[in-house]
């Protein structure tokens, strides 16, 4: 099966994934909102701000101008981050809108909405007609852009309310080194694709301050109770938070050197304040926006997040780290398997 797909963001992953679509013998337009980097994808098959040693395939079409990136395709998949969703959203809806088109909506993206604290599903639910939304595919897991550029073997789940489209989804990306699961559970996924960040971001904080693995493997497991948590209260199955998007995610982006949250968390331990370290990353860091998403839906929630609250608390009130860790520690003796608020 051959497909039309139109990828909307030309930044790492989204470059990557155009490339391995192409090269499983998709038709693919990549849309960016960056004239330069469409003229070094098109001329060059580069794209090095985001990719310095990647060589895109020949194959993937770099577009700017969204109308005609969208023309008969199949599917689009959504790749930015999470701010500028719903903007990209509200452009989209009214192309479609107007050719009548009916394409798969998938989403790579990983965050909460500032403010709002929606999933990404929700802001496609509020933009998009429900018929469309309705099929949205959420395409989550272990995944850094750098890995699958060298064909590293990848797992991912690819979860919708209409296992159909999540089938069809899971049929175009898989090939001998990448291999989708499907889920129906929208809200799990999401939640743990977008709450990871916020650990990996303590994870690199640790790393920082030269902690070892035992702390880090605290620090994994503990975040990812209180994601399930979280998750738990609002619907998600608990099973979810065991697989690829879960712990899977949680793991990647906790101890590698390719995650933008654990390198953020990293400089931060080392003693660098956020503006610079984000001011000099050049590329998105998720969990930042997430920790203050995350904290709001804690307490909305009435759910203990102590972790997630440290990590929003050195971001966003300048809080001691150490003074932090040992507020940590302190708290009193807990069951470990409390699931309950
Ligand atoms: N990188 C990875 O390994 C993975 C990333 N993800 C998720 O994918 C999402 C995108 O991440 P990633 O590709 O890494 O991010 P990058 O920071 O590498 O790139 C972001 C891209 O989005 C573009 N962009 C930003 N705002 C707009 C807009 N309003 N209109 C059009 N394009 C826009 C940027 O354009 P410009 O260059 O002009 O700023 C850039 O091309 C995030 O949610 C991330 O968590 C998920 C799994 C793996
Ligand atoms: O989600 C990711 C890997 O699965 C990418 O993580 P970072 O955004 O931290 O680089």
């Amino acid at each position: 099966m051959s497909v039309k797909i139109a990828v909307l963001g030309a930044g790492s992953w989204g470059t990557v994934l155009a490339d391995l679509l192409a090269n499983n013998g998709h038709e693919v337009r990549l849309w960016g909102n960056s004239a330069e980097t469409a003229a070094e994808i098109n001329d060059h098959h580069t794209n090095k701000h985001y990719l310095p040693d990647f060589k895109v395939s020949p194959k993937v079409v770099a577009t700017l101008d969204l109308k005609s990136t969208l023309a008969g395709v199949q599917a689009i998949l959504f790749v930015i981050p999470t701010a500028a969703m719903r903007i990209v959203a509200k452009q989209v809806a009214p192309i479609l809108a107007e050719t009548g088109a009916k394409p798969i909506i998938i989403s790579a993206t990983k965050g909460l909405e500032q403010n709002t604290h929606k999933r990404i599903s929700q802001i496609i639910g509020d933009e998009f007609p429900a018929e469309l939304a309705e099929g949205l595919v959420i395409f989550s897991g272990p995944s850094h852009a750098e890995d699958v550029a060298t064909h590293d073997i990848t797992s991912l789940t690819v979860a919708s309310q209409n296992i159909g489209d999540a089938e069809w989804v899971q049929a175009i990306f898989m090939n001998d080194y990448f291999r989708l699961y499907t889920n129906d559970d929208m809200v799990g996924v999401e939640l743990g694709g977008a709450l990871k960040n916020v650990i990996a971001i303590g994870a690199g904080i640790l790393h920082g301050l030269g902690y070892g693995d035992n702390t880090k493997a605290a620090l994994i497991t503990r975040g990812l109770a209180e994601i399930s948590r979280l998750g738990i209260e609002m619907g998600a199955n608990p099973l979810t938070f065991m697989g690829l998007s879960g712990i899977g995610d949680l793991i990647v982006t906790s101890t590698s050197v390719h995650s933008r949250n654990w390198r953020c968390g990293n400089a931060l331990g080392q003693g660098q304040k956020l503006d610079d370290v984000l001011a000099n990353m050049g590329q998105v860091v998720e969990g930042v926006g997430t920790a203050k998403a995350a904290h709001e839906l804690a307490q909305q929630h009435h759910v203990e997040m102590p972790i997630s609250e440290s990590i929003y608390r050195v971001l966003y009130e300048n809080a001691n780290v150490q003074d932090e860790i040992n507020k940590l520690m302190q708290r009193r003796g807990r069951r470990e398997m409390d699931f309950q608020r």
